[in-house]
């Protein structure tokens, strides 16, 4: 009878699907962790072993190199994952003993390579555990090399970052991508209010500290104490989960009860859902995506939620002018490089590359054009991305403007936000952009502006 998988094989497999599908690591590992079997604590390992090594990815490489003679890409792809995953407990999970870590990751390689990988995995382990003090990283990396090396992140992002924010800063938003995200939900006003569940999630959660979002009036922040997703709250549509930053975007929208509302790239579904509740079920609420597979997703969300007002379907939004009444309000989430989302799904770091950002910034300014003609005059067009990028961001929005006189930034945007968010985050006219460490949350950018009457 075949073995049980343990923590470190499902580990393995899902950092072998990610190089290989391309797939995104939350999305691999949530699938893997479902059908494992896996213990609590089991499964907490194996996400910690997926999400520590890629995100380390350049500092192990870095070691790896140094310890296999042809360097760490001559290796095949699942003995380079395997000593990734070996060094990575070697060197950053304290709790695990040296030996254990070396034991486990040389069992693996004879369960799945001939004896020979396993001598070589054993040999690059033991070096490594007496030569540790060799790779010593900079305490106050200078350059962007340096810095690519301590943070573990590529080295262009990280001269692009310094570029734009000046070295400090570009610092905290890569030591932020490094650290776990934080679980946020977003309270239902439809089912309850947030006091309520905040008590609710505390009895029903022994050791689970609950606090209030900064950022969302309907946002709480949870700490330790289980897994949010599976208990009733979540499942007779009480609470959603989802970051801080991803619910200012609704709120900046701003959508009343009985109006016309457009989410134009809406799977999985998060904005809509926020969007519903915010109009209290009363209006419109078109919801398209271009992916047929992900229309699903909003309607699982939004019947979850008890919403009726909502139309999901497939649609491409270049396509919608024309082929629809225009909107009191509409939503633009575009698609986006996901800079702001790092620590969420650290894959991003090495699957996205400097010449993508061109590709996604045209696409995003066609999206702008069609969603223009779809806002009625005098409404309100919202566009927003997850990236820290300027080009996407700030310079798109200008030139978006400069294309469509007939839109102005919306002053009151600034009113809009709460009080934390004008201390901290970086604002221009009718635009902020939260960078991931100013609250601990997703990197958001968020512009609004007015069509003429
Ligand atoms: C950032 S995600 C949206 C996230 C969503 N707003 C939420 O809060 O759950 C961007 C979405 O845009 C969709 N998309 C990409 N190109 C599109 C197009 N031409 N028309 C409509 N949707 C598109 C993608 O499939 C993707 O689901």
């Amino acid at each position: 009878m075949a073995r049980r998988k343990t923590a470190r094989d499902v580990a393995l497999d899902v950092l072998m699907a990610v190089e290989e599908r391309g797939a995104y690591s939350n999305l691999l590992l949530n699938d893997a962790l479902t059908k494992s079997g896996l213990s609590s604590r089991d499964r907490g390992l194996a996400t910690e072993l997926v999400y520590g090594t890629i995100q380390r990815r350049n500092t192990l490489d870095w070691i790896l190199n140094g310890l296999v003679k042809k360097g760490v890409t001559s290796l095949e792809p699942w003995v380079r994952h395997l000593l990734r995953m070996g060094i990575y407990q070697l060197r950053y999970l304290d709790r695990i003993p040296g030996r254990a870590a070396v034991h486990e990751t040389v069992r693996m390689a004879k369960e799945r390579g001939h004896r020979g990988v396993s001598g070589l995995v054993n040999g690059v382990l033991r070096s490594y555990q007496r030569r540790r003090r060799e790779w010593t990283l900079p305490e106050d990396p200078e350059t962007p090399e340096k810095l690519a090396l301590a943070t573990s992140h590529p080295e262009w992002m990280v001269r692009r970052l310094m570029e734009v924010y000046g070295k400090e800063t570009a610092r905290a938003v890569l030591e932020a991508g490094n650290r776990p995200p934080r679980t946020a939900v977003r309270v239902n006003p439809l089912k309850s209010d947030r006091e309520t569940v905040a008590r609710l999630l505390s009895e029903q959660n022994p050791g689970m500290e609950v606090e209030a979002s900064p950022l969302s009036s309907q946002g709480l922040i949870l700490k330790g104490g289980g897994n949010p997703a599976r208990g009733l709250l979540f499942r007779e549509g009480w609470v959603t989960i989802q970051d801080e930053s991803s619910m200012l975007v609704s709120e900046v929208v701003d959508p009343r009860p009985g109006e016309r509302v457009l989410d134009g790239c809406a799977a999985p579904g998060g904005k809509t859902g926020h969007l519903g509740e915010r109009m209290k079920n009363e209006g419109v609420l078109f919801s398209c995506d271009l992916h047929p597979h992900k229309i699903r997703l909003i309607e699982d969300q939004v019947r979850r939620l008890g919403l009726t007002i909502v139309e999901a379907r497939r649609a491409d939004l270049r396509e919608l002018p024309g082929n629809v009444e225009p909107f009191d309000r509409v939503l633009l989430d575009a698609p986006c490089s996901g800079l702001g989302v790092i620590r969420r799904k650290p894959d991003i770091k090495w699957s996205k590359e400097p010449r993508e950002v061109a590709s996604l910034t045209s696409l995003q300014a066609q999206l702008l054009d069609a969603a223009a003609e779809l806002v009625v005059p005098g409404g309100t067009l919202v566009y927003s991305t997850c990236t820290l990028e300027p080009k996407e961001n700030a310079e798109q929005v200008s030139a978006f403007l400069e294309r469509h006189p007939e839109f102005r930034p919306d002053g009151s945007l600034e009113d809009r936000l709460p009080e934390a968010v004008r201390e901290k985050a970086l604002r221009g006219e009718g635009w902020v952009q939260i960078l991931p460490h100013h609250f601990d949350s997703d990197g958001f950018f968020i512009a609004r502006m007015i069509k003429a009457k």
